[in-house]
């Protein structure tokens, strides 16, 4: 079996963390199977945010061991592992730049070279989000919260990965932008865990996750 393919995506095994004196998960055991949908939507401080940490490898389970298919995520698996995810979070934190400059730069990376990204692509999808093309121009730091995070939806959407860590994705939306990245989500294949409050994001085919420590 490839080091990627498996039914089986994710698995948490009996995973413990501490933070700041807190505990955060205890035990705690999680399946996540490839096109699986979930909704982390525990309580504010329960350790949502840390949880999509711990699968990107920026910190460490006190206990238990954390899976992605057959290989457990480590400091030696984890670059390779990262490689197949695309993670949207709460601030959405580019690069200094400007935005057609930052783009550029993300899709020549070694990692992202097979995608053959051309600028005609962000101007497309800068139409599609009702954002101005305008912004191509401007410094990552001079755009506001909510072209931020759609900003950081088209560079999930362009980076095609099969895994999306999506943190309080639409928080900074109105009304329509997020339910067409809600809809956008209901139609993927693709394996979602998403952390949200907002029960709109509640949909059918999520598994909805309403306690860490259990
Ligand atoms: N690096 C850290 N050092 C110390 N404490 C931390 C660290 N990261 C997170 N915490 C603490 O762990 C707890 C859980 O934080 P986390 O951001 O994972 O929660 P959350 O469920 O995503 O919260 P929210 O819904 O408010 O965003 C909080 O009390 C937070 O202060």
């Amino acid at each position: 079996m490839s080091y990627f393919s498996s039914t089986g995506m994710i698995r948490f095994k009996n995973v413990s963390l501490k933070l700041g004196g807190k505990q955060l998960l205890k035990t705690f055991n999680l399946r996540i199977n490839r096109g699986d949908k979930v909704l982390l939507a525990a309580q504010s401080g329960s350790g949502k945010t840390s949880l999509l940490r711990l699968l990107l490898g920026f910190i460490d389970p006190d206990e238990g061991r954390i899976f992605w298919g057959k290989k457990e995520i480590t400091p030696e698996t984890i670059r390779k592992i990262r490689t197949q995810i695309a993670y949207l979070s709460q601030d959405v934190d580019f690069p200094n730049g400007k935005v057609k400059d930052v783009f550029q730069e993300i899709f020549e990376f070694d990692r992202n070279r097979h995608l053959n990204y051309r600028p005609e692509m962000l101007v497309e999808k800068l139409q599609e989000f009702d954002l101005s093309e305008g912004l191509l121009e401007k410094n990552t730091s001079m755009i506001s919260g909510g072209e931020r995070q759609r900003l950081g939806w088209i560079l999930i959407q362009l980076l095609d990965r099969p895994l999306l860590l999506l943190d309080e994705p639409t928080s900074a939306m109105d009304e329509k932008q997020k339910q067409r990245f809600i809809d956008y989500i209901a139609k993927t294949k693709k394996t979602v865990i998403c952390v949200s409050h907002d029960s709109d994001w509640q949909l059918p085919e999520m598994k909805v996750i309403t306690t860490l420590l259990s």
